[in-house]
């Protein structure tokens, strides 16, 4: 038994299934997690000391690399002073002028721990603001864990195969509609039928959760529309996209402008933040200004600000979103490349800085939940476990995508496209 085997059978007696969340676990690609210890740039270290390459970055947040000197400096400055007030501080108002800067949709904006608790926030003030109950959600897009939301929901729900978890009542379940990512048809459909009753729709502007699924053109375009045409809230939630489809997220990269953003990930720089900030009129409904309560004990917490502002500050000097787009190209059509050489028919995604592959003989890009989940799973678990022995750590799922960070230099990219030509061979 290796290390990491040793602690996976430890962390199993005491927390549910070793891990504190579920896609950790590796079910969606079987054997045992890696145990990580440390890491440093583009590298995670397991606790036998392997390195990987790392191509999941915390989920998202390590878009700097990890312990990126600019980001440690700020956490150990600020914590000299103290971790936490539960008063108001200068930092949360910094913060909240730079996402607005970057995002400008997000007029006025609230801190969070969590991205499930930014969209259950956000959803909760736009039934408040319409008073209206049904929100409409779509299948494979995976908002966090909120009751609303566990509704044929994606990431580790769908890997689990429980995308409609038990525990949440068939009465609060109904409100919550579902239709196809990438149909709108079926969008103006069910609005037809529930027309005023429908508070908003969320959406995954770039859906990551059921792989990488980029909106099909006139998709996003299509539900700005019809939120206009029935007065409901479009919200968008970019806890996956912010900061990560470009600097000012998938808003910025289609020129849609939502009536609410979500975000996380990114924003915090490693430590636990989410926001929710939209329209102002919107927002003005938020305790202590309007009716709708949210609150949080630990909501804009110095450290948390000090660590997402210094990713912020530091994603936005020079052409970083330019470089990143390009490394993950490079690294999609390599990919690409290194499966043709060995006859294996895969298809690739990517927006930005993220990307997802799928075995398939599919000529055209996966464009559908549907797509995705008939694509072969058993071949994406070889593949994963083959990378994963030659030190590349991708996303322990068919229903994730993987991200890149501006660690991942050309170097990197190269050695990774290697792992793959010799990988492929062996499926
Ligand atoms: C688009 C989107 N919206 C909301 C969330 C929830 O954020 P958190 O509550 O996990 O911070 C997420 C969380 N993403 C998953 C990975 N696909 C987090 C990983 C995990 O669950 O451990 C998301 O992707």
């Amino acid at each position: 038994m290796n290390k990491s085997e040793q602690l996976f059978t430890q962390a199993q007696k005491i927390i549910p299934g070793g891990v504190n969340s579920p896609v950790r676990a590796f079910n969606g690609v079987g054997g045992n997690p890696c145990f990580i210890k440390r890491a440093e740039g583009v590298y995670i270290y397991d606790a036998d000391d392997k390195a990987y390459i790392d191509y999941v970055g915390s989920w998202g947040p390590m878009i700097l690399g990890h312990n990126h000197p600019a980001i440690l400096q700020a956490v150990m400055n600020t914590a000299q002073n103290g971790l936490s007030f539960g008063a108001p501080t200068e930092l949360e108002i910094t913060m909240a002028e730079k996402v607005r800067e970057l995002v400008p949709s997000m007029e006025s904006l609230r801190m969070v721990s969590s991205g499930t608790e930014a969209t259950m926030s956000a959803i909760r003030l736009a039934r408040g603001y319409t008073g209206r109950d049904k929100i409409l959600k779509f299948e494979g897009c995976y908002h966090g864990h909120a009751d609303s939301l566990l509704v044929k929901a994606g990431s580790g729900a769908l890997t689990m195969g429980v995308p409609n978890s038990p525990g949440i009542p068939a009465d609060f379940a109904k409100h919550t509609l579902t239709v196809s990512y990438n149909n709108l048809d079926e969008v103006k459909e069910i609005f037809a039928k529930y027309a005023e009753e429908i508070a908003c729709i969320i959406v995954e502007p770039v859906a990551g959760n059921m792989n990488c699924i980029p909106p099909v053109a006139g998709f996003l375009e299509g539900l700005r529309e019809v939120c206009n045409q029935y007065g409901s809230v479009l919200i968008f939630d970019e806890v996956m996209t912010g900061f990560r489809v470009a600097l000012g997220g998938a808003q910025a990269h289609y020129n849609i402008k939502p009536d609410l953003t979500t975000l996380g990930k990114v924003i915090g720089g490693g430590m636990p933040v989410g926001a929710f900030g939209g329209k102002q009129e919107i927002m003005d409904y938020i305790a202590p200004v309007g009716p709708v309560y949210q609150a949080g004990t630990l909501s804009g917490n110095p450290i948390a600000m000090a660590a997402g502002l210094a990713a912020l500050n530091e994603l936005s000097q020079g052409d970083k979103h330019e470089q990143l787009s390009a490394a993950t190209e490079k690294l999609a059509m390599g990919f690409k490349a290194a499966a043709e050489r060995n006859g294996v028919s895969l298809s690739i995604n990517y927006v930005g800085a993220m990307f997802g592959f799928f075995f398939t003989d599919e000529e055209q890009p996966i464009s559908s939940y549907q797509q995705a989940t008939e694509c072969d799973g058993e071949k994406f678990k070889q593949f994963f476990h083959l990378m994963l022995d030659e030190g590349v750590y991708l996303a322990p799922s068919a229903f994730e995508a993987s991200f890149l960070s501006t660690a991942h230099t050309d170097e990197i990219i190269e050695k990774t496209l290697a792992a793959a030509d010799k990988c492929f061979a062996q499926l």
